[in-house]
């Protein structure tokens, strides 16, 4: 850290700056950029470089306001900013991402060092706006709308004199900026062109998630992609154009502006790609069809410069239906039910393509996947798709009935077989799926004799029921399901190896929710269920997004329902997300991002010493009453439900574990 005597040299120097500028023989700041911003500081703003400013962090409220305004683009620059943090912080830097006012709205570091990065500003909600904060990466980047580094004494205000910093801007499709992605350390060698690398992965990256932001923006556009290289064009072309039908450009990511910018066609209302490029506009739309490499060469209008060019096709406007399901359907029929359960992700791609060849042949099928992973709604897809969809589907989960009643259930009894039972007997679950489909969950768990029993019906298509005599046709198809490893059942001889091969007609895998690639379609797929109407911010889809999900879809289910139902203005913040959601991702970076924002609640539940308020006891003793049961408390609380959420956090209760 920087000493009392550095930082009075440094406001020395920039006080003499003030008074003599260039004629300053102490010091003179780094480059033109910074001396510019000095200059604004003294005069523009009026900044007083002897009265050093501690970090302004503004409250949740104005926060939050601050990440609504860029919510879309937080989105989409997730994946950035996480993968350049695993670049940086192994050298010692945190990561911020602030919006085009200097406030932070995303921030990555180490929570080992919390506190002395709050002292310095380098936190979430971190004002470091020019006018507020003096020279800096961010607040002079917003300020000259370029890249820069801020080492140490670049910094106005001297207690930052022990950072550094680097900035790039991040511009909209019309070139506003719209955020700075920002790279800082508490601690640097002390010559700045220690940051030269620095700068270039931050500008890299700062690219990336410009161009990420601008195809997400025109996604439903035919997007030109060109570079001057032949080989990067697919992987990495710089310019990009989004058009429409006719061919004229409706926008240009910054590398393509500048091109537009030096044939001074920038301000002109409409320019047609096929003019720029000196060709037809069918030459463009036929590049894909007419060129080997899917890339064609184009000579721009009045140089000499080469562009290769590709076409990124429009993604259909297919509202609730995933994107890439039109990929699952281009091979296959489309079909809704199976094609609903998964969007772009390669597991539940092959196991959907696998369930949609196999719907009608008569083999049975055995779904294999962790609890929770949606083995019966595969199955009921499985079902609602085939011929036998307008009969029964039954499910019975073979370890959830008690094994003496496993057998009559399924297989029915005769009249009078029990005293007690129906006189004129029941029908079991296999007659009763007649003509349709009997899905068998946990199969593992089922009774070896019934086994046999069971596997007779496969093979007969016959069922006999308990204490009948005469077997009744049976035209059912089974399908199974099991989180258990059945070849250990087998070789533990608790599981036939017959009925194996008879369940086994193909095995269809799912994978656990952490693997899934198509997490956010998931999500937003149930919070529809849920409510349509409710919105999840971004900062609560990234904790989702990185939460391990031990209990699959079904816990994923739970905590949208929980949050759903304490969320407040139609809207789901991280704050609304069980705690759970947080302590996983301890060891994740980005949850200092989330637990800053966070309230902190109190382990299983609120413990005794921690009542602060006759308020606080009522609602605890209410909530104890009636065993947890939140509709019960509200009700004699004469409160909503929300209501009574909305007080548990306030007064930092949250439900038992085993609740
Ligand atoms: N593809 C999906 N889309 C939306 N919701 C799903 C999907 N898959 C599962 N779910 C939901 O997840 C929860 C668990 O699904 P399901 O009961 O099918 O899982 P399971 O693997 O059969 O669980 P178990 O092993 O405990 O029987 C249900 O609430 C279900 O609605």
């Amino acid at each position: 850290m920087h000493s009392a005597s550095q930082q009075r040299r440094h406001i020395n120097t920039i006080l003499s700056y003030g008074g003599h500028q260039a004629m300053s023989k102490s010091y003179s700041p780094s480059h033109d950029i910074i001396g510019r911003s000095w200059q604004r500081c003294l005069t523009e703003y009026g900044l007083d470089p002897s009265q050093p400013r501690p970090a302004r962090i503004v409250t949740h409220q104005t926060l939050r306001e601050h990440q609504d305004s860029v919510d879309e683009f937080l989105n989409v620059a997730r994946a950035g900013v996480e993968q350049l943090y695993t670049q940086v912080s192994s050298l010692g830097y945190v990561l911020l991402l602030s919006d085009h006012r200097g406030i932070t709205v995303q921030f990555l570091g180490n929570k080992h060092d919390d506190e002395l990065l709050h002292r310095a500003g380098l936190y979430l909600g971190a004002d470091w706006s020019e006018q507020y904060a003096g020279t800096s990466a961010v607040g002079t980047c917003i300020q000259e709308q370029q890249a820069l580094t801020c080492h140490r004494v670049d910094h106005f205000d001297s207690s930052h004199i022990g950072l550094t910093c680097t900035a790039a801007p991040i511009k909209d499709p019309s070139g506003q900026l719209l955020a700075v992605l920002d790279i800082s350390a508490l601690h640097s060698s002390r010559t700045p062109d220690s940051q030269n690398f620095a700068l270039h992965l931050t500008q890299l990256y700062a690219r990336l998630i410009e161009d990420a932001y601008f195809l997400r923006r025109y996604r439903h556009s035919l997007i030109f992609r060109c570079d001057k290289s032949r080989e990067l064009v697919q992987v990495n072309g710089q310019l990009l154009f989004a058009l429409d039908e006719q061919g004229d450009i409706l926008a240009a990511n910054s590398a393509a502006r500048a091109l537009l910018s030096q044939l001074n066609l920038h301000n002109q209302p409409r320019v047609s790609l096929p003019s720029l490029l000196e060709c037809q506009w069918r030459d463009i739309l036929s590049i894909t069809y007419d060129s080997k490499d899917g890339t064609r060469a184009f000579r721009v209008s009045g140089t000499q410069q080469t562009l290769f060019g590709m076409l990124i096709e429009p993604t259909p406007n297919l509202m609730s239906k995933p994107a890439t399901s039109q990929a699952l359907t281009t091979q296959d029929e489309a079909v809704p039910a199976l094609d609903c359960l998964a969007a772009d992700d390669p597991a539940m791609r092959q196991t959907i393509c696998l369930a949609k060849r196999l719907r009608d042949r008569n083999v049975s099928l055995l779904i294999l996947g962790e609890t929770g992973t949606g083995k019966e709604v595969l199955a009921q897809a499985i079902h609602a798709s085939s011929q036998r969809g307008n009969n029964a589907f039954m499910a019975v989960n073979c370890a959830a009935i008690p094994e003496s009643l496993i057998e009559s259930e399924l297989f029915g009894y005769a009249p009078g077989t029990f005293t007690g039972g129906r006189a004129k007997g029941a029908k079991g679950l296999i007659q009763q799926a007649n003509g349709g489909t009997l899905f068998l969950d946990e199969i593992g768990d089922m009774p070896l004799h019934l086994q046999t029993r069971l596997l007779r019906v496969l093979a007969e298509g016959q069922v006999l029921p308990l204490g009948a005599v005469q077997p009744i046709d049976v035209d059912i198809r089974v399908l199974a399901a099991t989180h258990c490893n059945i070849a250990q059942l087998i070789a533990a001889g608790r599981f036939r190896e017959d009925l194996f091969y008879r369940l086994n007609g193909a095995t269809l895998t799912l994978p656990a929710l952490k693997a899934r690639a198509d997490k956010h379609y998931l999500i937003q797929t149930l919070l529809k269920r849920i409510n349509p109407t409710v919105r999840l911010r971004a900062d609560a889809m990234s904790a989702l997004l990185a939460y391990e999900w031990p209990g699959n879809i079904r816990q994923l289910d739970n905590t949208l329902t929980f949050a759903e139902a304490i969320c407040e203005a139609d809207e789901i913040t991280v704050h609304h997300l069980p705690e759970e959601c947080m302590i996983h991702r301890r060891e994740n970076p980005a949850l200092l991002t989330l637990r800053q924002t966070a309230p902190e609640y109190v382990g299983a539940s609120t413990l005794e010493a921690d009542i602060q308020s006759p308020e606080q006891q009522a609602l605890l003793d209410t909530l104890r009453h009636h065993r947890w049961n939140i509709s019960a408390a509200a009700k004699q609380l004469n409160v909503s439900r929300p209501t009574v959420y909305r007080r548990m956090r306030q007064y930092k209760i949250v439900l038992p574990k085993d609740m």
